[in-house]
């Protein structure tokens, strides 16, 4: 299991993005081109990997976790909120400040509220900024989190709660290294 998401890894190319170095993957990016059966064997692991018991929400962040949710969402059958870098001022919107290894901004979370007990997937944890805030987010509303998953894990990020992580990789300024797989 994993060896499409392994070798699609091991071939990414790695680009500067000021001191940061950033490798462009299909699933973190979209680019080049993102295969079904990529994108299949990662809802695969994510459906055995994650604790779903009790779930009613799965909670991705715009936009590189968007197409893992939809996958996930379609397997489980369970809905997909989408936490997004700008306001819809709608009542009970949470913001939250995210910082990430390149970025600043602002994310915006509906459509989750008290007594709902949701998952948190998504494609990367670097800095762990990114989980921190959704986390954040989720608890403000006073929402439960069962579970987090992310594919990919670079760094030694600590998101205050357990994470986990179907392949962790550390990134050169040339290359992607795979060093450990869950399954
Ligand atoms: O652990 P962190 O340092 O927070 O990095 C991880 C986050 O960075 C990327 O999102 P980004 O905000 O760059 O936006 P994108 O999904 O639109 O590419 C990625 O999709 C993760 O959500
Ligand atoms: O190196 C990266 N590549 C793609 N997406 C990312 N999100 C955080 N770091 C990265």
């Amino acid at each position: 299991m994993l060896e499409r998401l392994i070798h699609s890894l091991e071939t990414s190319p790695v680009m500067k993005r000021g001191e940061y170095n950033y490798f462009i993957n299909p699933i973190t990016d979209g680019v080049p081109l993102l295969e079904p059966a990529l994108l299949r064997e990662i809802g695969c692991a994510m459906v055995r990997v994650l604790d779903l018991k009790d779930v009613d929400k799965i909670v991705v962040c715009e936009a590189m976790g968007i197409h893992i949710g939809v996958a996930f969402s379609m397997m489980t059958d369970i809905p997909l909120v989408v936490v997004r870098k700008r306001s819809y001022d709608l009542p009970g919107e949470v913001a939250v400040h995210q910082t990430t290894g390149y970025s600043k901004g602002e994310l915006y979370l509906n459509g989750v509220g008290a007594g709902d007990r949701v998952v948190i997937i998504d494609d990367v944890c670097s800095t762990g900024g990114t989980l921190r805030a959704l986390i954040s987010a989720i608890e403000q509303v006073g929402a439960e989190i069962a579970d987090i998953c992310v594919v990919i894990s670079r760094g030694d990020e600590d998101i205050g709660r357990p994470l986990k992580t179907l392949v962790r990789i550390e990134v050169s300024e040339t290359q992607v290294r795979v060093v450990d797989t869950c399954l």
